[in-house]
């Protein structure tokens, strides 16, 4: 038996002296290299969640486990994407993404050569040695996310990294993401607000009730790899956006 990427083991958490409990018994597994989503009402703890993980916050109750190896209220065990890129203005789109293949340990000649190969890549090299702020919302998000796959922590959570972007920006993002990630398999944590991209990108989508949250489903997404642009054409997609919009709405149905 493989050893999963992340386990979390009935983590709680409750804020205010024990008196808000926004997280009640979360178990879950991300396997080696699976894309898990995880979806909930607004308020539900998601961001609780990720700040667990990454050990910015200790449980209450509860272990996180990552890589087979207990980590909890510990950092430094995942790599990140945020909302916002978050890219730093001073460094070079290509330093940024150094930066991060020598955090991996690998020498600055080569990482130099590698920022650029991959820039290549996901074709922004003509932006190599331009500064983050001349990109637009989407190519910034598309530098972020290379320089999380780069970074040496084989965990990757991406926390609603397309929620700034218009529609159609977002579309195409998920897209390029869906392709990038099935080329550079990771284990990836997904948090997201849209059900079509969790159906779109994942194989696992957990839905969290509203706080305090608990996992009320897990739902397979069966769809098989590649994936075409056009799955939501299929009624199964349609089918299983339903089951999960009636999810979301009973978990809304407890908030007080
Ligand atoms: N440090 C804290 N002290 C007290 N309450 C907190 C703290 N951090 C979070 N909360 C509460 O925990 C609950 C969950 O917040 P969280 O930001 O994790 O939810 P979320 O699911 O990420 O929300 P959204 O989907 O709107 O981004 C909220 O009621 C929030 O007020």
């Amino acid at each position: 038996m493989t050893i999963p990427a992340l386990e979390l083991k009935g983590i709680r958490k409750a804020f205010d002296s024990g008196k808000k409990t926004v997280l009640d018994g979360i178990s879950l597994t991300v396997g080696e290299n699976e894309f898990v989503s995880l979806i909930g009402p607004s308020g539900s703890g998601k961001t609780t969640l990720f700040q667990l993980i990454g050990g910015l916050e200790k449980p209450t109750a509860g272990e996180v486990w990552i890589g087979g190896k207990e980590t909890t209220g510990s950092r430094g065990h995942i790599s990140y994407m945020p909302q916002q890129a978050s890219l730093m203005p001073w460094r070079s789109v290509s330093a940024n993404i150094e930066l991060a293949v020598q955090v991996a340990g690998i020498e600055k000649k080569q990482s130099v050569k590698m920022a650029r190969e991959w820039l290549e890549r996901i074709g922004l090299q003509e932006y190599t040695d331009a500064y983050p702020h001349v990109l637009s919302g989407g190519m910034q998000q598309r530098v972020s996310f290379l320089r999380a796959l780069l970074s040496p922590q084989p965990l990757m959570l991406l926390d609603e990294p397309f929620g700034a972007l218009d529609a159609l920006t977002r579309q195409q993002m998920q897209q390029w993401l869906m392709a990038m990630w099935e080329e550079n398999r990771r284990s990836v944590l997904f948090v997201t607000h849209s059900i079509e991209e969790a159906l779109l990108l994942s194989d696992r989508i957990l839905v969290l009730s509203a706080a305090p949250a608990t996992i009320v489903e897990e739902i397979k997404v069966p769809f098989a790899r590649p994936r075409p642009a056009q799955l939501w054409k299929e009624p199964q997609f349609n089918e299983l956006k339903e089951r999960i919009q009636e999810l979301l709405h009973q978990g809304e149905a407890v908030v007080k």
